[in-house]
């Protein structure tokens, strides 16, 4: 399975070059491909802020790279580089407060920084330290592919209509996707019947990149607004919701996309399972349960625009990004350490004491 999920590898948001970090600005997909180039934190954090990449493992990578980038700058201003760059992980950590693989990957930063000896060359260990934590997430999104695609078999493997909601996609980590892995992996084996997307109001990320990648590898989807998704559970004989995470605290709590709660609600209702797919990056053993989560609110221009027209009458607009699925509404998270089904906190904290499995 992994050989063929890198066969069909076809779509990538990050690219680490000597010069400088690249993203694909997905502001602007899928009608237009631009890639734009960033040199130093502050200008990595505007792309994180703004979501030229977005998607939370996606961030803690950009974030890696951007205190790569930082401590050249840093170092070549001479004096004291190691406090100055405190305000280079300061921008970053700023940039987005909800999904936690940002502050995994600069504490992962810092770690190295903390351990450098005296004559490491502290930008080679940096890049390595980035480059590793990009790869790990790749290898990571081919692992849970596996395991949630072998679930996926496991009841009622013949072809299936799956839902799927934002996007968790190749577009929002190091490759291949964590829900949207699964998905690629499951339609490679041929029990994939069909993708109903959530349009994923009001960014887009549903009707923009998660339908732009499907389509662009052949896996049949369909758009449907954010509003269809119980008629469609209802009506379509959906198997399986599959979303992706942006935190998951210590009792199996889930941060994602604003409207995953309600996906979840609408799923128990409907006798659909729930499965929710992350890294252990994501996992948040700090933090007790969702109900410490920070939410992101974003500009209420998200909710009244489109690119930068105004719709919607005179009002203002409430624009949280993100809610909180209690661990009760899921029925199995998927992560490359194993899968936790019916997540509580002891399941949480016997994962999180197991070793990844590949
Ligand atoms: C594997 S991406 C996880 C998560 O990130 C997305 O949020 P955003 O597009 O605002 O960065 C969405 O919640 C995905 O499910």
């Amino acid at each position: 399975m992994r050989e063929r999920l890198l066969a069909a590898e076809k779509v990538k948001a990050i690219e680490w070059r000597e010069d400088a970090l690249h993203l694909l600005d997905q502001r602007v997909l899928p009608l237009q491909e631009v890639w734009r180039s960033y040199g130093d934190a502050p200008a990595v954090a505007g792309a994180i802020r703004e979501m030229v990449v977005r998607g939370a493992p996606a961030i803690g990578i950009a974030a890696a790279y951007g205190i790569v980038l930082a401590a050249r700058v840093r170092l070549a201003e001479g004096g004291d580089w190691r406090a100055a760059l405190e305000a280079d992980f300061q921008v970053l950590a700023d940039s987005r407060p909800t999904a936690v693989n940002l502050f995994w990957a600069l504490n992962r930063m810092r770690d190295r920084l903390d351990k450098l000896k005296p004559d490491d060359d502290v930008l080679a260990a940096l890049e390595s330290m980035a480059v590793s934590i990009h790869q790990s997430d790749r290898e990571a999104n081919l692992t849970m592919a596996q395991l949630g695609a072998e679930l996926i078999r496991k009841n009622q493997g013949n072809p299936q209509n799956l839902l799927t909601h934002c996007n968790t996609g190749a577009l929002a980590t190091g490759g291949f996707g964590t829900a949207l892995g699964v998905i690629r992996a499951a339609h490679l084996e041929g029990m994939v019947e069909r993708v109903y997307a959530d349009e994923t109001r009001p960014w887009l990320q549903g009707s923009r990149l998660t339908a732009w990648e499907l389509a662009g590898e052949g896996i049949p989807v369909s758009l449907n607004a954010d509003s269809a998704a119980a008629h469609l559970m209802k009506t379509r004989g959906i198997t399986w919701v599959i979303v992706g995470a942006d935190r998951i605290t210590a009792n199996g709590d889930v941060a994602n996309k604003i409207g995953t709660y309600q996906l979840a609600v609408t799923a128990m209702h409907h006798g659909v399972r729930f499965m929710v797919v992350a890294p252990s990056s994501t996992i948040d053993m700090n933090l007790e349960s969702g109900e410490d989560i920070p939410i992101e609110e974003r500009p209420g221009h998200e909710l009244l625009e489109v690119n930068g027209q105004r719709f919607a009458a005179d009002v203002e607009a409430v624009n949280p990004v993100f809610d909180v699925t209690p661990a009760d509404l899921i029925d199995v998270i998927v992560t490359e350490k194993g899968i936790v089904e019916r997540p509580d906190a002891a399941k949480m904290a016997a994962l999180m004491s197991r070793s990844r499995l590949h």
